[in-house]
């Protein structure tokens, strides 16, 4: 598709003006001058108040302006053609960047070239700009695949990841690796009788006080539902249990809204397990982990469930 292209020309000898717009109008007759200018102070205004694409300019176009008074346009990015009649100044004008520079008097064949340079500078300009949209789309792609969307947290796929890359390093090192397998306690209570608004809201402050709990190289993940998870690098039984009691302290201590409360402050069930140091094979090593700290969970449940019906919490 071809661009309608805006054009500034600026140019103090008015026959060589009307040349280079005669030139312009016959190898780009869609795009269209929308400046054409003779003096320094009107290149600048114009420059900046037309917003042209291509701004075409005399270098020298009067005595007493600064000799490098079109330096602010090429900082600024705009794409410049320079017109000189001094063939020393290409190197001044490829060092500010300029689309090309044309020696005086301007033929159509230069002309045409120096157009050609810029639709292909703008057109790389496009792609460049595409591909660092693209990128950044697959950057925030990338995140959400791993990320619960709800709370920020780690989900299911990067804890999985995360897990199988902690049980082999504890296996080869001989480090202890724990995990906190934890899930709310009667959640679907907030969401009938709140609604799943402040259910949403539940889940993410139970996920600010487990992610304010732990360490900074433990993993806290949002499983799916109302479970999650920690994964406690270099952490024996004792660290667990130190932790599990720890997040137990900052749920009664939370400061849960009214509404909350109402229904029942939230209170989470948790088992922990430990990795067993001398398995051999780090897949069955990682199923028995996982199934000790579900183990541990489903009875906490249990006794929890026990207590409610008890009128005790
Ligand atoms: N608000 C909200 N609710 C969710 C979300 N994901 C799952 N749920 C709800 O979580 C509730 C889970 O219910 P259950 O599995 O019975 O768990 P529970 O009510 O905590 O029961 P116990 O674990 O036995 O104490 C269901 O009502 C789901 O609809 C979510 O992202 N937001």
């Amino acid at each position: 598709m071809t661009e309608m292209l805006r054009v500034m020309v600026a140019e103090d000898d008015a026959h060589a003006r009307a040349h280079v717009e005669q030139l312009l109008g016959e190898l780009r007759p869609e795009w269209s001058v929308c400046a054409s200018v003779e003096d320094v102070a009107s290149a600048l205004s114009a420059a900046r108040e037309m917003r042209p694409e291509l701004l075409l300019l005399d270098i020298h176009l009067s005595d007493d302006a600064p000799e490098d008074w079109f330096k602010a346009l090429l900082a600024e990015g705009r794409d410049v053609v320079f017109m000189t009649g001094d063939p020393g100044f290409a190197v001044h004008a490829f060092e500010g960047n300029a689309v090309d520079y044309l020696l005086k008097p301007i033929t159509r064949p230069r002309l045409e070239a120096a157009l050609g340079k810029l639709e292909a500078r703008r057109a790389q300009r496009r792609q460049d700009g595409a591909i660092r949209a693209l990128r950044a789309e697959l950057a925030v792609r990338a995140r959400e695949a791993r990320e619960d969307v709800l709370t920020g947290l780690p989900n299911r796929r990067e804890y999985d990841e995360f897990l199988e890359a902690e049980v082999l390093r504890a296996l080869r090192y001989q480090r202890p690796l724990s995990l906190l397998a934890i899930d709310l306690d009667r959640f679907k209570q907030i969401n009938d009788q709140g609604s799943h608004l402040l259910g949403d809201q539940v889940l993410q402050e139970v996920a600010k006080v487990l992610r304010t709990a732990v360490r900074q190289h433990d993993l806290v993940a949002r499983l799916g539902g109302d479970e999650f998870a920690v994964v406690l690098p270099d952490t024996g039984a004792e660290g667990a249990m130190a932790l599990k009691r720890l997040v137990e302290e900052r749920m009664r201590a939370w400061h849960w809204s009214d509404e909350v409360r109402r229904i029942a402050p939230p209170t989470l069930s948790m088992g922990w397990g430990t990795l067993d140091l001398q398995a051999l094979a780090a897949t069955e090593a990682a199923e028995h982990l996982c199934a000790q700290a579900d183990e541990r969970l489903y009875a906490d449940k249990a006794q929890r469930q026990i207590q409610t019906a008890n009128g005790m919490r």
